[in-house]
């Protein structure tokens, strides 16, 4: 993502050793990870700046934003020059002062990271699990490899075998790597939600865990039944709209495409290789 996002390599293959970056992230998310399903918790320990290793997060992730925002050449085509460009114009729409700038510059660096990271390492183990599901997709697989471009795979050609979507969309189901999205206030007149009401002003969150693996929504929610997805099976998936691995409205993942590409590609070229 370094590159991606800010136009900065952090060539940890090449060096053969983790990126301070990248240890802080997992430090990072291994002290989340901790705190399971509380999520208010990870609010409290934020505010509270109670985690040195985030604290030291922050600062690398707005020593690369400054960098990336004192490069010369801006026209680098990377996410960051976006932000840029909204910050630089006459009317910003988004990035309306820096604290936005840093805060976002550290969603593309956690969220871009460790969730695919995350997401492939729980495939590999359902796969691992789940023997059969490796054959079929092998052979769905070396159908599309070298259908467009020989000995390539071509991103129209992997979009196009529902299997892999939906072994991947049911990992996301069964362990999405974001617990929960970020807090939203209500607004000041207060909202009513499926009949409950909440006053003005509060944080909520909606927890894509509890959705995800809930009966309401899915039978036999903790099972891994990629199967069922392909059959629009209506009795086992309840409702499809209890699926928010990158949430919904304005402010969902901007990333959701390039993530389905790259585990689309990641998943092809290791059954091709290996
Ligand atoms: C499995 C992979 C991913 C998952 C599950 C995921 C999930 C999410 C979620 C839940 C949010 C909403 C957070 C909130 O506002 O409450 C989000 C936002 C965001 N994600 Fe991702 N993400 C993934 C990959 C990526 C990638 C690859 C990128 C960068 C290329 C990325 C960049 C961002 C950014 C910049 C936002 C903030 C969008 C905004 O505030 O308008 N994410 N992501």
């Amino acid at each position: 993502m370094g590159k991606v996002g800010f136009s900065h390599e952090f060539r940890s293959i090449e060096a053969g050793k983790e990126h301070k970056m990248l240890h802080l992230l997992e430090s990072m998310f291994g002290e989340i990870g901790q705190m399971g399903e509380l999520t208010w918790l990870l609010s409290i320990a934020q505010n509270l700046k109670l985690s040195k290793t985030a604290a030291e997060f922050d600062q690398l992730t707005m020593l690369m934003a400054d960098r990336r925002a004192a490069a010369e050449d801006n026209n680098k085509g990377d996410i960051l020059q976006h932000f840029l460009d909204d910050m630089r114009s006459e009317k910003p729409i988004a990035f309306t002062n820096k604290n936005i700038l840093y805060s976002d510059a550290a969603l593309v660096l956690t969220g871009a990271t460790d969730t695919i990271g995350a997401v492939l390492a729980h495939l590999f183990y359902q796969l691992a699990n789940h023997p059969h599901y490796q054959d079929l997709l092998h052979v769905q697989l070396q159908k599309a490899y070298g259908k467009t471009i020989p000995d390539e795979f071509t991103n129209q050609n992997l979009s196009k075998i529902p299997l892999l979507d939906a072994l991947i969309n049911e990992t996301m189901r069964v362990d999405n790597p974001i617990a929960s999205n970020d807090p939203r206030r209500t607004p000041p007149e207060g909202i009513t939600v499926d009949g409950v009401h909440i006053p003005g002003g509060v944080a909520v969150q909606v927890p894509a865990y509890a959705l995800h693996r809930s009966e309401q929504f899915y039978a036999e929610p903790a099972q891994f039944g990629p199967e069922r997805r392909l059959d629009d099976n209506k009795e086992y998936v309840k409702n499809a709209e209890a699926f928010i691995p990158f949430i919904v409205g304005p402010n969902n993942c901007v990333g959701k495409r390039m993530t389905m590409s790259v585990l689309q590609l990641v998943m092809g070229l290791f059954h091709v290789e290996f």
